[in-house]
């Protein structure tokens, strides 16, 4: 099994990325969606990615949003990636990677076997594919819900080369580490103490599960019936 790589999403202080780099996390995540309460301005995130520096990936969340942005985005936060979480189609995707020439994450919200279907739609143009869970009726942002889909769909899947987000917590992420078995795992609201506030706690659980399922190794199929069924 591959060690995947962990992207912990919404940080919004210098606090909170020098715990989780200081776990191992290998890529962060700003958020800029004004809904959303881990919203962080342009100049936030320019203070926040001189703060990193080159310890990880700086990855700027963006749902639907337009050229005049994007291009501020690109050349003021420099993001190493760019995820596009709304309802962004391959010509878009493609536009957008020629026009910030950003690495591009297209997330792919999942409740069914036919949405897998998208993965192939995506996966020409997009650099990454980052598979979601479907945001609840009741939210009013597309990602960040803290809600899962069905893991069991993606067993149908050739290749694990995507990133897995959704739901995944200190008590989730050894399913999501040795049953699903992505190329990445992605985190939010799973180390959070209310929305949009990371909770160190947390945090060290979360890194703590996740080297423990490394250190296990992949499920035998018997076991991860009984216990993930
Ligand atoms: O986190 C947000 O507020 C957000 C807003 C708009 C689009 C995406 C957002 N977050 C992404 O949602 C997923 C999963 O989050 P969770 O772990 O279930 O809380 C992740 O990819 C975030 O990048």
């Amino acid at each position: 099994m591959t060690r995947p790589h962990i992207k912990i999403c919404g940080l919004k202080t210098e606090g909170h990325i020098d715990t989780v780099l200081a776990r191992g996390c290998s890529e962060v995540g700003f958020v800029h969606f004004e809904r959303s309460p881990r919203h962080l301005s342009i100049e936030d995130m320019i203070r926040l990615r001189a703060h990193v520096g080159g310890r990880a990936l700086v990855t700027v969340v963006t749902v639907d949003a337009d050229d005049e942005f994007l291009k501020r985005l690109a050349t003021r936060v420099r993001p190493d990636v760019i995820q596009l979480h709304g309802s962004e189609t391959a010509a878009r995707v493609a536009a957008v990677q020629a026009l910030t020439g950003a690495t591009v994450m297209k997330a792919i919200p999942v409740t069914s076997m036919a949405d897998l279907e998208e993965i192939e739609r995506f996966r020409p143009v997009a650099d990454r594919i980052l598979l979601d869970a479907r945001a609840p009726k009741t939210s009013n942002i597309p990602g960040g819900n803290g809600v899962s889909f069905d893991w069991g769909l993606l067993d149908a899947l050739e290749s694990r080369d995507f990133t897995l987000s959704g739901g995944i917590n200190p008590d989730t992420i050894e399913a999501a580490v040795r049953r699903v078995a992505p190329r990445g795992l992605d985190v939010s609201s799973g180390v959070e103490r209310e929305p949009g506030v990371k909770d160190d706690g947390l945090i060290h659980r979360l890194f703590d599960a996740f080297e423990a399922a490394v250190e296990a190794g992949p499920l035998p199929l018997h076991e991860e019936k009984r216990r993930f069924a």
